[in-house]
């Protein structure tokens, strides 16, 4: 794509990432892709916001090049030292000797040791503003949304908030910049939640405090490092990202996620039924298959969802280890405080019941049923789901 101005002498300065497999090397976005946005400020003193990733340094460079003389960049605003967002700093600052790097002294400590770049940086303070001549740009602090540096750059004329990480989503950029001309915004709203769910979550208590510190800023337009710019409706992806930073203490949706693996089909079969018994229950079940799904995928529906059943076999006296990666994502995401239950298959002896005892307390989820079976599953097993349904869904509706 080229560059676009998104208001008088501010551009949009952004690339599709399509060639990357894997999002900090753990989440799928071949199908996907991420934008990489990054923005240049045109005024007395010309400033760039984000950079972008060494993978794209050199078609970056070039859409800069057709606004401006790299060496009459006078700032680097570094929002957020994560390489998607730096990679392309070194090259940069070869190409731009007169800028100086502007961040926090969280920043300053990753960039000199990430990067070897011990001058040229300034630290700013949480709230300091700076001035480009007719504009002016404002600092604010939001820790750990999600890296412990990060901040975020107001541009206090246009009321333009530069949010980097923040309010961002996959979903690379369908030849077009803002949600008002976006034709598929289901699609990239769930592409949102999806990175929420991979990257943000973890740091809901901090995104909540980002949101609060945010909401008397009169914000016309939220500009993120990935995704979409959301010029018409701003406060759509701030209620988005405050209430998915809500589903951390309760409230979570009334519906259930079910996680099922499966070698040989006895533990599929039964997931089978028991979906069935718990949408018959007038629950809506999302259901994946963790032999094929990844991980990504369903952590979006784990982290809204208040019910969450797990069906998996035994492998070597333990769950089976796809099953494990996902109660171990579940974990490090801090998915706590669920109404859950686990079925699975098992021939000679098994360790899954206990292990699921123990991640369940550990994770503060309230387990409704643990029930393992010999082999294919027979009629005393069949017999207990349409109760299992009955207490579940109650358990559901119930929770806090
Ligand atoms: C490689 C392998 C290791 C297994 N390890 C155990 C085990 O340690 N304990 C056990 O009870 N069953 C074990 N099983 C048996 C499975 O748990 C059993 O076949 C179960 O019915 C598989 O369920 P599924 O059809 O849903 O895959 C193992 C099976 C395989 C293939």
């Amino acid at each position: 794509m080229q560059p676009r101005a998104i208001a008088e002498n501010i551009y949009w300065v952004g690339l599709n990432d399509r060639q990357t497999e894997l999002f900090e090397g753990l989440w799928p976005i071949k199908q996907s892709g991420v934008s990489l946005n990054s923005y240049l400020i045109l005024d007395k003193k010309n400033a760039l916001i984000d950079l972008s990733s060494d993978l794209m340094s050199e078609r970056y460079i070039h859409m800069l090049e057709q606004l401006i003389d790299l060496a009459k960049i006078d700032y680097i605003v570094l929002n957020h030292l994560e390489p998607d967002h730096t990679g392309a700093l070194l090259e940069i600052n070869r190409m731009a000797p007169n800028a100086i790097f502007l961040g926090t002294a969280k920043a300053r400590e990753i960039v000199a040791n990430f990067y070897d770049l011990k001058e040229k940086f300034r630290i700013v303070a949480d709230g300091e503003e700076i001035s480009l001549g007719s504009r002016t740009l404002k600092f604010a602090a939001i820790p750990f949304v999600h890296w412990p540096e990060t901040m975020v750059t107001y541009a206090m004329e246009d009321q333009i908030l530069f949010s980097c990480d923040a309010f961002g989503g996959y979903g690379s950029l369908p030849g077009v910049i803002f949600d008002d001309q976006c034709p598929d915004m289901p699609y990239m709203e769930k592409e949102a939640l999806r990175y929420y769910a991979n990257i943000v979550a973890a740091h809901s208590s901090h995104t909540k405090k980002a949101i609060e510190k945010l909401a008397n800023v009169p914000i016309k337009m939220i500009a993120p490092s990935h995704g979409l710019i959301w010029r018409k409706e701003p406060g759509r992806i701030l209620s988005l990202y405050n209430k998915w930073a809500d589903y951390a203490n309760g409230n979570r949706e009334k519906a259930v996620t079910l996680a099922f693996g499966s070698m040989y089909g006895n533990t599929r079969q039964y997931a089978e039924v028991v979906m069935q018994a718990v949408a018959e229950q007038g629950l809506s079940v999302e259901v994946f298959d963790i032999n094929t799904v990844h991980i990504s995928y369903i952590l979006p529906s784990m982290w809204k969802n208040q019910g969450i059943i797990l069906c998996a076999p035994t492998y070597e006296g333990s769950l089976f280890p796809i099953m494990s990666n996902v109660m171990n994502m579940a974990k490090i995401k801090k998915i706590t405080n669920r109404t859950t239950a686990y079925f699975g298959s098992y021939a000679w002896g098994s360790m899954a019941k206990k292990q699921f005892e123990t991640y369940c307390a550990e994770q503060n989820w309230t387990v409704i049923e643990n029930l393992q079976f010999f082999g294919k599953p027979k009629e005393p097993e069949f017999s207990v789901i349409p109760d299992f349904a009955k207490r579940f869904a109650e358990a559901v509706r119930n929770a806090a």
